[in-house]
């Protein structure tokens, strides 16, 4: 994977398709993902992780995992990414035109039983099997990390726990780290502290920052991010999202509220802001709910509207 890391540009990853969509009872049609996925290509958005290589008991909305990505029309640049637990994950990404397949561990204990049906550990030393897979399948791999800013279950992580798993991604030969923060723990000061922490050992690790905004601070924490040097961050489509195997799980930060932001601070993103909404309109329409985006409610900055639309307080 290539990441533009000119002074000045952002990536956003869209999860819409795979976190967006894990924890939704309302199955989407493999065709209607496939239309998903075409149109975030279109609005600009290069990296897009798409679905996951998992058990369909656990992800039932996921079981169509390769359909979905054989019907993706890439761009040169497009770079489509699932998360891939484990060797039969692996195997099954092997097939398809995967790009980016994420391995995954949980940085609390109970949260790794609760979403992979094992400890720490045994993730750990499943590892290195899994990534030589991805790797004779032409699949980059990367490393994903739940509960990295707190756990629901467990409260805080220990910065231990997130250095030794990072350590050992390193070791794997991974440059990409995505940081989760499942069920939005992450504060500003938690933010600043485990990165700083992880550069200080790590100081050639890439990191993503995957943040949900289940306590309404997950731009903030983007602006923290941001200050810290992260380059790339993670979001869906209208803030959809959540772990099916954390407590209070909510949505993700939203993409076009993130893209809003982003652009009205001066950092470019190549993604069209219009765009983005429609896709986050199309989302709507499919779940049949509101969704929790606030631009795709109000438009960009200067959308403005016919003064006769509202009453005069004069009267
Ligand atoms: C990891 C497993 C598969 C282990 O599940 P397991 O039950 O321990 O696995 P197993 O090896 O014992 O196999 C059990 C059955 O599952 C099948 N199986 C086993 N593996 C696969 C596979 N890859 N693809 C398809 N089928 C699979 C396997 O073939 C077998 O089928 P059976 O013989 O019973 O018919 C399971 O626990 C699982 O699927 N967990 C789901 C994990 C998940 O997707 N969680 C949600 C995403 S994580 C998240 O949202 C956080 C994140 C990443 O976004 C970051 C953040 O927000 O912080």
């Amino acid at each position: 994977m290539t990441t533009d890391t000119a002074a000045g540009f952002v990536e956003v990853v869209e999860v819409g398709t795979r976190d967006g969509l894990q924890i939704e009872p309302t199955m989407v049609p493999t065709e209607e993902k496939i239309a998903l996925v075409n149109s975030m290509i279109d609005s600009g958005i290069r990296h897009i992780e798409v679905t996951s290589f998992v058990s369909p008991k656990a992800v039932p909305q996921l079981a169509d995992a390769e359909q979905v990505l054989a019907g993706i029309r890439k761009r040169p640049d497009t770079n489509l990414m699932a998360l891939v637990p484990n060797l039969r994950g692996a195997e099954r990404a092997c097939d398809t035109p995967l790009d980016g397949g994420l391995l995954l561990i949980s940085a609390s204990e109970t949260h790794n039983r609760k979403n992979l049906n094992r400890s720490i550990d045994d993730s750990l030393q499943g590892f290195p099997a899994v990534a030589e897979k991805l790797r004779q399948g032409g699949i980059e791999v990367l490393g994903a990390m739940a509960v990295a800013f707190g756990c629901p279950f467990e409260g805080d992580v220990p910065l231990e726990n997130v250095l030794r798993i990072a350590r050992t991604y390193a070791e794997l030969g991974i440059t990409h780290i995505t940081l989760g923060d499942t069920t939005g723990m992450a504060t500003p000061r938690n933010i600043r502290a485990t990165l700083r922490a992880l550069w200080a050992e790590l100081p050639e690790m890439e990191f993503t920052l995957h943040l949900h905004n289940t306590r309404g601070v997950g731009l903030a924490n983007v602006l923290v991010g941001l200050e810290e040097g992260v380059r790339r961050f993670d979001s869906a489509a209208g803030g959809l999202g959540g772990c099916p195997f954390a407590a209070g799980a909510t949505g993700n930060i939203c993409t076009e509220d993130l893209v809003y932001l982003l652009h009205e601070s001066g950092w470019e993103t190549g993604i069209d802001l219009e765009k983005t909404i429609a896709i986050a309109h199309r989302m709507e329409r499919l779940l049949g709910k509101p969704l929790a985006g606030q631009v795709m409610r109000a438009g960009p900055r200067l959308r403005l509207h016919a003064a006769d639309a509202v009453p005069t307080a004069a009267g």
